[in-house]
């Protein structure tokens, strides 16, 4: 199961906080992230982070094609609201593209707990060998 991490500058020390916290739970996952954010969350924990480009030269776009495809299966993307992004009609586009593919997206960090445990809950009914 794929599951996308974004952080916007300010928000990147929660999102590495959140990762920390939860590395072993992450670690079960097919990681991916905007550039910047991957590069962090590489330098701070033990997980593979496959890294896009950088949010503002197009990787929330990426990020949206696998959505659109159906490859990515969750997105934990921590928006800065109080900053005006040069990209926003990036940002706007992954939004909408999660809603149209109905997949899981966490824009704050209580509901990126919410999101992953979800998540998890879904790879355990998925290899449940008992099903
Ligand atoms: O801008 C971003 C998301 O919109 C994040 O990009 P970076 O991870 O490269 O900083």
């Amino acid at each position: 199961m794929r599951l996308a991490l974004i952080a916007h500058d300010e928000k990147k020390p929660d999102l590495i906080e959140f990762a920390q916290n939860r590395e072993d739970d992450l670690a079960h996952f097919d990681l991916t992230a905007t550039g910047t954010t991957g590069k962090r969350l590489v330098d701070a924990t033990d997980l593979d982070v496959e890294r896009k480009q950088s949010g503002p030269l197009g990787g929330d776009m990426q990020i949206g094609a696998e959505i659109a495809s159906e490859d990515c299966h969750g997105v934990v993307f921590l928006r800065d609201p109080l900053t005006a992004q040069p990209h926003e009609p990036d940002i706007t586009a992954l939004l909408r593209i999660c809603d149209v593919h109905d997949v899981p997206l966490a824009t704050n960090l209580a509901s990126a707990d919410a999101v992953l445990d979800e998540l998890l809950y879904q790879l355990d009914v998925e290899f449940d060998p008992t099903e």
